[in-house]
């Protein structure tokens, strides 16, 4: 039988980025990608699964994150704010390091008792760690054309990011263009997706396909992405606020290259996973 069967969980989201939180700190196994997908099969829906894991060395605890499809990312900001926020209310700690396959992630609570502040670390931008398949001239604007899509900026934040600027973010079928990007030969590890119009030199208007999840209501590594892209293309200053379908989040890219994200995290439910979720899955 599987470890999850009757295993509690957590259903969270960030700006309606549906995050489904799952406790290992026990030492339980993590969900293979046959158990993650069959839970979003169940019904309980979800963009990422994330899991509470033990910890390995000074961090609080890791982290694992799970894509619907049952992918794995290196980092996801909306389901970061979410677990953090979830340890700190069971902890009462106001700032926690978390481990992930990214690296170490510091949260701090926020001002208001929902908002949650995270350092993302400092983003990449050469050729080799977004990745790409083969060397290009300039990571801000890559030789790439989907449709009417043209050379988006490219970015790690833990994960691989390309940014396609627009005049309105409504104007183009990121439905269809979304996984015809993500899939493109130019990312051997694919690419979440984002269609970024800056209105402002301090606002940015932000619609995401993700990797391995599909259209969200809110990414926040892809707000950190778009933020440091138009920084570093001139298009905005170092600190703007990011408006998703889900709602607005901040990001300020520290001079020091840190990436600081701020935005809300909300539970939504509670209950356990039911055995029957699991049968036929390979454990
Ligand atoms: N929703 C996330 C990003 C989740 C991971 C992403 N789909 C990937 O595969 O890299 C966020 O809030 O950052």
């Amino acid at each position: 039988m599987s470890a999850l069967a009757n295993r509690p969980f957590v259903k969270m989201n960030g700006l309606g980025n549906e995050i489904l939180v799952v406790d290992l700190r026990d030492g339980a196994p993590a969900p293979t990608p046959d158990e993650t997908r069959a839970i979003y099969a169940s019904g309980l829906t979800f963009d990422q699964l994330m899991t509470l894991e033990p910890p390995t060395g000074d961090e609080d605890f890791r982290t694992r994150i799970l894509n619907l499809d049952g992918s794995e990312s290196g980092a996801c900001g909306n389901g970061t704010r979410c677990i953090a926020l979830l340890v700190m209310q069971e902890t009462g700690k106001r700032r926690l390091e978390i481990g992930s396959a990214g690296g170490t992630l510091i949260a701090t609570a926020g001002s208001a008792p929902d908002l949650v502040t995270v350092d993302m670390g400092v983003p990449r931008f050469d050729w080799q760690s977004i990745p790409l398949a083969h060397e290009v001239e300039d990571t801000r604007a890559v030789p790439l054309e989907i449709g009417p899509l043209h050379n988006p900026s490219v970015a790690n934040v833990g994960n691989p990011h390309a940014i396609f600027w627009v005049d309105d973010v409504e104007e183009h079928d990121l439905l269809t263009l979304g996984p015809v990007a993500e899939f493109d030969a130019l990312f051997p590890e694919r690419a979440n997706i984002s269609l970024a119009h800056v209105t402002a030199p301090d606002a940015i208007t932000l619609k995401v396909w993700e990797r391995g999840a599909g259209l969200t209501r809110a990414c926040g590594t892809a707000a950190c992405a778009t933020a440091v892209s138009a920084a570093r293309t001139g298009r905005t200053g170092r600190s703007v606020t990011v408006t998703l379908p889900g709602g607005p989040l901040h990001v300020l890219w520290r001079e020091d290259g840190h990436i600081l994200m701020t935005g809300p995290a909300e539970t939504e439910f509670t209950g356990t996973f039911d055995p029957a979720i699991f049968a036929g899955t390979a454990a």
